[in-house]
């Protein structure tokens, strides 16, 4: 499957060493005043090649829309944009393309397919974000019309943890540092864990938070197609993430029931003081924000020398990694995890008829 979502559907394609990664956003009402400019914004938050903490690869991930745009307004028709591979080099996966990767997608794609494009893991690469990335700009602008806004942050690396964190902190500072982090206190902590694992040949994962505001009570459907079930499902399918949580997550299994429920009261409407549950109840969004953190595992490709197996000869071999990788992907996936939650609420907006074919 390639394609994600059931009103406001994603397609993305492309390798990482063939000569493009697209999206094509089917969809996505006409009428909504989108460009280049919006989309690129999003781009420029996960391109690689920004720092030290992030891959050597130097893409300038320069969008090109296709289609669907007619005089700065979507025409209800599908979207297709892309950005062009320019800094592609295969070198170092030529003399490991018989060897399994630890931690890569490389057994599953051969014992799936019988074949792969062992050029920088071809679709399993990181670089297909960028589809997600543009797809996701696309539904953030929709989502920015009736003021839900998505935001994510890195919440911890490798033992260094942020402190508390408002929108307003994540707005401020999370794009404006290497690590993506909201708090200002644990950035160079977390650069410095970061680099220390690649000074070793080794690398490092963490922790991202999202927070979605403003989204109306009743998103979600009650049974299938659950609001944290999509959510849990969209966020899980990034590569490199082993684990969701929404509201307090793992965290609830170890309290009670009054240190979990979110008591309610009247303020003209219902509200909740605390929000244990992370904005969802039953599969339906209660209007307060919604939360989630994921669990980003180290990148799997790393120097040190690792036990494999070499499926051309059939025997085991020592494989030692080379190339450029990040030493960390959370920073990485930052804008990829609010693309990911934007998609899941545009397209639920969408299912629950909140927002038409066509823009007023
Ligand atoms: C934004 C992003 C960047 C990534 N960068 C790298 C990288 O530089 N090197 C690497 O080995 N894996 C990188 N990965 C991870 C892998 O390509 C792949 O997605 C992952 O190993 C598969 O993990 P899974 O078992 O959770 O699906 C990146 C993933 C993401 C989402
Ligand atoms: C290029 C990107 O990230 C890449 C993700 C990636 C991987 O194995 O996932 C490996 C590296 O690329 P290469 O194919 O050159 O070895 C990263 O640089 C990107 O995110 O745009």
């Amino acid at each position: 499957m390639n394609t994600f979502g059931r009103r406001f559907r994603l397609t993305t394609f492309g390798e990482s060493h063939g000569p493009a990664i697209g999206a094509v956003v089917d969809g996505c009402p006409a009428g909504l005043e989108v460009g280049a400019g919006d989309i690129q914004a999003e781009l420029d938050k996960r391109k690689p090649g920004q720092s030290s903490v992030t891959s050597g690869r130097k893409e300038p991930d320069r969008v090109e829309i296709l289609s669907g745009l007619f005089e700065g307004k979507t025409t209800g028709m599908p979207i297709a944009m892309l950005v062009r591979n320019v800094d592609v080099d295969s070198s170092a996966y030529e003399n490991i393309k018989d060897l399994l990767r630890p931690g890569h997608a490389d057994y599953g794609y051969l014992a799936k397919y019988g074949f792969r494009d062992h050029r920088g893991g071809g679709r399993s690469s990181g670089r297909e974000t960028a589809g997600r990335v543009m797809g996701g700009a696309v539904a953030k602008k929709l989502l920015s019309l009736r003021g839900i806004h998505v935001y994510a942050h890195t919440a911890s690396i490798y033992d260094v943890k942020a402190g508390e964190v408002t929108p307003e902190d994540i707005i401020n500072n999370t794009y404006k540092n290497p690590v993506r982090c909201a708090d200002p206190r644990a950035v160079k902590e977390m650069e410095e864990a970061i680099n220390m694992a690649k000074r070793d040949g080794d690398s490092v994962g963490g922790t991202v938070e999202v927070i979605a505001t403003g989204v109306p009570a009743g998103l979600g459907e009650p049974v299938f197609g659950k609001l944290d079930a999509d959510l849990a499902g969209a966020l899980m399918g990034i590569g490199a993430v082993k684990g969701v949580e929404v509201g307090l997550g793992f965290g609830a299994a170890s309290l009670r029931g009054s240190e979990v429920n979110d008591e309610f009261y009247w303020d003209g409407g219902v509200r909740t003081r605390t929000n244990r549950a992370g904005g969802i109840l039953g599969g339906i969004s209660t209007g307060m924000p919604i939360v989630c953190r994921i669990a980003v595992k180290p990148t799997p490709s790393i120097s040190k020398p690792q036990q494999t197996v070499n499926v051309e000869t059939k025997e085991d071999a020592i494989i030692e990694i080379k190339g450029r990788h990040d030493p960390s992907i959370v920073p990485r996936i930052v804008p990829v995890v609010e693309a990911m939650t934007a998609l899941v609420i545009a397209d639920h907006m969408l299912i629950s008829g909140r927002i038409g074919p066509a823009l007023p």
